[in-house]
């Protein structure tokens, strides 16, 4: 069973993540990627929807035109976890 992080503990995860916003009312973060046309985007897209299935771990997300939104939580563990960490971490690769 995946567990919600404490305080502390996503204070120290959001400290390595500071490209992510976090969501208190959700208790997740968010990130918005702009990219160059929708062709891009999409191709991010397919890239962060293979990691998620690898995973068995997906986003909330939308997309419009260029630009995709992601907010991650857990929704098993009712907040923010550890899984939606490592997940940030992974799509924070794709763009690097
Ligand atoms: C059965 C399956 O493992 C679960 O429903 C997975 C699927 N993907 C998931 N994705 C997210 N974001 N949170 C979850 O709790 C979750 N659970």
């Amino acid at each position: 069973m995946v567990e919600q992080l404490s305080e502390a503990e996503r204070a120290e995860a959001l400290d390595g993540l500071s490209d992510w916003d976090y969501d208190e009312a959700r208790d997740a973060i968010t990130r918005a990627f702009v990219f160059a046309d929708f062709s891009e985007a999409f191709a991010f897209m397919t890239r962060v929807a293979l990691l998620a299935e690898k995973a068995d771990h997906h986003p909330e997300w939308s997309n419009v035109y260029n630009r995709v939104e992601i907010l991650l939580t857990t929704h098993d563990a009712g907040g923010l976890s550890g899984r939606d960490i490592e997940m940030a971490d992974a799509i924070d690769g794709l763009v690097e």
